[in-house]
């Protein structure tokens, strides 16, 4: 494939604005980004989070690591350079749901700070919100929960570059949530995003 810029070419707007769509869905559009190590709670609490937002009839959608690379980010593997193109993607696709107006849950590991930070930015160029959920457990707390055993096969040798194991995390500086899944339950994560949500508008429009 050869890498082309794309000049020449310009967003088109439609007559349905955005907000026109907030509107019908009785919402507002928002990601919720999920970052942390394997194993730290990331989907658990996304799956939660989506279920107690359906039972408010609010309509939400979940973008998660291995579905997404099974499927559109097929071509990626674990290089720095190819998890910074995987979340600049998912990044993106993120941005076309909050348009819509859904309610994004998108769960990556997404280890680097910069390729966040470059989310957070194109969100908030575009006037959306983006909420960074920090789910933040020791180390020794998601090996021992390694619900895919894939901290086995790491420590065996068997997965190179394995975020916490043999490649950097880089924590958030200004996550606007922290959730230590290691010491609060399920429910308690639940509300504590539940209440956010709430306060910053995104359940009525
Ligand atoms: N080398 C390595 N490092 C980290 N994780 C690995 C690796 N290889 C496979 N897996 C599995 O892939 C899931 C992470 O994919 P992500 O797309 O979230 O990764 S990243 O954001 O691009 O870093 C991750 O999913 P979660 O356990 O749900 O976090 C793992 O199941
Ligand atoms: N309070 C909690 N919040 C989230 N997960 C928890 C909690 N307590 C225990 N767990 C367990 O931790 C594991 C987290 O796995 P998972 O959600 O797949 O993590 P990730 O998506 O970050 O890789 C699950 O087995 C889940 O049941």
């Amino acid at each position: 494939m050869t890498e082309q810029k794309a000049t020449n070419v310009h967003w088109h707007e439609g007559e349905v604005t955005r907000e026109d769509r907030n509107k019908i869905l009785k919402q507002k559009g928002a990601t919720l980004w999920f970052t942390g190590l394997s194993g730290s709670g990331k989907s658990t609490v996304a799956v939660a989070l989506e279920q107690a937002l359906a039972a408010k009839a609010k309509l939400t959608y979940r973008l998660d690591g291995d579905n997404i690379r099974l499927g559109i980010n097929k071509n990626l593997g674990f290089s720095a350079e190819d998890r910074t193109e995987n979340i600049r993607r998912i990044g993106e696709i993120s941005k076309l749901f909050v348009d819509v107006g859904v309610i994004t849950l998108s769960s990556f590991v997404s280890p680097y700070r910069a390729d966040r930070d470059l989310v957070r930015e194109l969100h908030e160029a575009a006037g959306m919100q983006f909420i960074e959920v920090f789910v933040d457990v020791p180390l020794d707390v998601a090996e021992s929960r390694d619900p895919k055993g894939l901290y086995k096969k790491a420590r065996a040798g068997e997965i190179p570059n394995f975020t916490g194991i043999s490649d950097p995390y880089e924590e958030p500086l200004n996550a606007e949530v922290v959730l230590n899944s290691h010491e609060m339950s399920l429910e308690e994560e639940v509300n504590v995003l539940l209440a956010l949500l709430e306060e910053r508008g995104l359940l009525d429009a």
